[in-house]
């Protein structure tokens, strides 16, 4: 009971030093249900008021309390002087966001925090000619000192950390070399507008140009060639060097020619094997015209015609052009093949041929079709066209030259990718919420039925599109082949049925996989994606958790865990435990409204 109140009155003393969001608390209600406090059996484990307008000096006699805190996380704020000498008594602290506030003086408390993860206190005007402290830290991944006020060397103890994926150290008086560090899971690394000279140690030098800007007297690596350096590559080349440069090099050659030559053989028989495969599509292409036509001459109940949903009569074709225009396949899905089709009239559409259609009952099967196509929403890939012959049903849908959201995450991830950043996936989370949402807000029983990542296209601004909406109720087979592996909840039985809830659960697997790049079933151990994000949870591993490349935007990770928990809550075993697309949405929403700038 003492504890308890001990908790109350340190929160309160936060609350009387900082005010902003923290007026809300209030002793009539139990400390773990005020905003931005979260508990574990009683104990305050995390505070987390990001941007929550707190104003002033944090006083000693708050944090001896708050002993399990785990995550603090205070950062956007107006938060001014030095770290309260307490702060030291909480041993369990994890996570520590105090960037973007007005802190002064030294960080030697922060030598006390041994398990901390993230420690970001960055854009303040913390000043120490000795931050080797921080050396001690151990599991460090990510450490952000850049833009204060700090000065001597960086420290040798740095090397200790080798946990550290992200050093960012940039616009502060460092001065003297770059110790060399060798820090193996390195990913991030900015030293530039200090005051350090000398060589770029060798480990560091695949760091790019932009780690080191604005210090003039730093050399090696992406700078400027060192002195020392200069002198070894022009005087000291001798005949014997130059053999040992110019031997291993005709070798490489030689290899090289010999691997051209190997690939050109394979192209050609790959090309060999294409316009076999080229002969036995027209092949199946004439298959299908000669479909069509029998359909007309027969005069069958099938329609014989394209059926267009969108008036624009520019963006019309018929049949004919549809068969003559070149075709790729893009894949092979659940339902049936999808092509890339360039008509002649200059445009791209992509057609979904769809395997084994029900249309038993044309009644019903018409009302589906009508009601496709009046679903027309900007986050939906428009729906154009429709064909239902005797042998075949086509749905033809705008062509997305960006491609899949699969793509996206799991494509290219060498030299050649284009990262894809916070930003970026908050914009496709909510644009792909705003798509299912609309298919549910149109009837109480509508769903989408088949929502993951390669249902979910893009275009460059990164805005979502959803497509394939409704598609499973036209399959004549219940036991059409599992739809992607891992994006069904457990409770569907029949493809043809599923509900709002099992959309959100999909949709719950896709934001897990937008934030981990994991699939959805997990090789080892035989897990599933929600159960892997709840395991780690409970670790605490955040780290382990999001996608490398989101590490670079970690200063958001309130906001990605706030997203995580979305994820999470949308894949609860229970249908009835999950929330409903229009709360979902709402609630993504709400992450990028709180991240967004005030105008002034
Ligand atoms: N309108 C489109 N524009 C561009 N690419 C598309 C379009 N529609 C589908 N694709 C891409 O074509 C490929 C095959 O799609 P398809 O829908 O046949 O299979 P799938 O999405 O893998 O599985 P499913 O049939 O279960 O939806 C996928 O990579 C998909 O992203």
């Amino acid at each position: 009971q003492k504890e308890q109140s001990d908790i109350i009155e340190a929160l309160l003393t936060l609350q009387k030093a900082l005010g902003g969001k923290t007026n809300t608390w209030d002793r009539s209600t139990a400390p773990c249900s005020w905003k931005g406090i979260r508990c574990v059996e009683g104990e305050v484990t995390e505070i987390r008021l990001p941007g929550g307008s707190l104003i002033g000096v944090i006083p000693n006699g708050v944090f001896g309390s708050l002993s399990s805190l785990r995550a603090l996380s205070i950062h956007d704020d107006a938060i001014v002087g030095p770290l309260p000498s307490d702060l030291a008594s909480c041993v369990q602290l994890r996570y520590l966001y105090l960037h973007r506030n007005g802190f002064e003086g030294d960080i030697s408390v922060l030598g006390s925090l041994k398990k901390l993860i993230n420690l970001d206190i960055s854009q303040n005007k913390f000043s120490s000619d000795d931050v080797s402290t921080i050396g001690s830290l151990r599991d460090l991944a990510n450490l952000n000192l850049g833009s204060n006020e700090f000065s001597g060397s960086i420290p040798e103890s740095f090397s200790e950390l080798q946990n550290l994926r992200s050093l960012l150290l940039e616009n502060n008086d460092f001065s003297g070399v770059i110790p060399d560090l060798d820090l193996r899971n390195l990913k991030s690394f900015n030293v530039s507008y200090n005051n350090l000279t000398g060589s770029v140690p060798n480990k560091l030098r695949s760091f790019p140009e932009t780690s080191f800007l604005g210090m003039s007297s730093l050399c090696g690596g992406s700078l400027q060639p060192c002195e020392d350096e200069k002198e070894k590559k022009t005087d000291k080349l001798s005949i014997k060097q130059l053999l040992g440069i110019i031997i291993p090099c005709i070798i490489f050659l030689l290899i090289l020619l010999f691997l051209l030559l190997f690939c050109c053989l394979r192209r050609r028989r790959a090309s060999q094997a294409k316009e076999t495969d080229l002969e036995a599509s027209s092949a199946t292409t004439t298959a299908a015209r000669r479909s069509v036509n029998s359909n007309a001459s027969t005069g069958s109940a099938s329609s014989k015609v394209l059926v267009f949903f969108d008036p624009d009569p520019t963006k019309k074709f018929d049949l004919e052009e549809l068969l003559r225009a070149s075709a790729e396949v893009l894949g092979k899905g659940t339902f049936g093949t999808t092509y890339k089709a360039l008509l002649e009239q200059g445009f791209t559409v992509a057609v979904k041929r769809l395997r084994s259609v029900d249309v038993s009952d044309a009644t019903a099967f018409r009302s589906k079709i009508e009601s496709l196509g009046k679903m027309v929403h900007p986050n939906l890939v428009p729906l154009r066209a429709f064909y239902n012959g005797r042998e075949e049903t086509l749905f033809i849908y705008d062509f997305m030259y960006v491609g899949s959201l699969s793509a996206r995450l799991h494509g290219t991830r060498g030299s050649g990718r284009i990262p894809f950043n916070w930003e970026a996936r908050l914009e496709v989370a909510i644009g792909s919420a705003c798509g299912i949402a609309y298919i549910h807000s149109t009837g109480e029983t509508t769903s989408h039925g088949n929502i993951k990542t390669s249902n979910i296209l893009l275009s460059e601004e990164c805005s979502a599109f959803v497509s394939d909406h409704g598609l499973n109720q036209f399959v004549s087979d219940s036991s059409a082949p599992s739809r992607g592996p891992g994006y069904q909840a457990a409770e569907v039985t029949d493809t043809r049925r599923v509900s709002q809830k099992a959309d959100v659960y999909s949709f719950g697997i896709v934001l897990l996989e937008l934030l981990t790049c994991k699939a959805p079933v997990m090789n080892d151990e035989c897990r599933d994606l929600p159960r892997w994000v709840r395991s780690m949870k409970r670790e605490e591993w955040f780290n382990e958790v999001f996608d490398s490349e989101l590490l670079r935007d970690h200063a958001m990770e309130d906001e990605m865990i706030v997203l995580l928990e979305i994820g999470l809550d949308c894949t609860e075993q229970h249908p009835d435990k999950r929330p409903v697309m229009s709360d979902v949405l709402r609630r993504i929403q709400d992450i990028r409204n709180a991240t967004v700038s005030p105008p002034y």
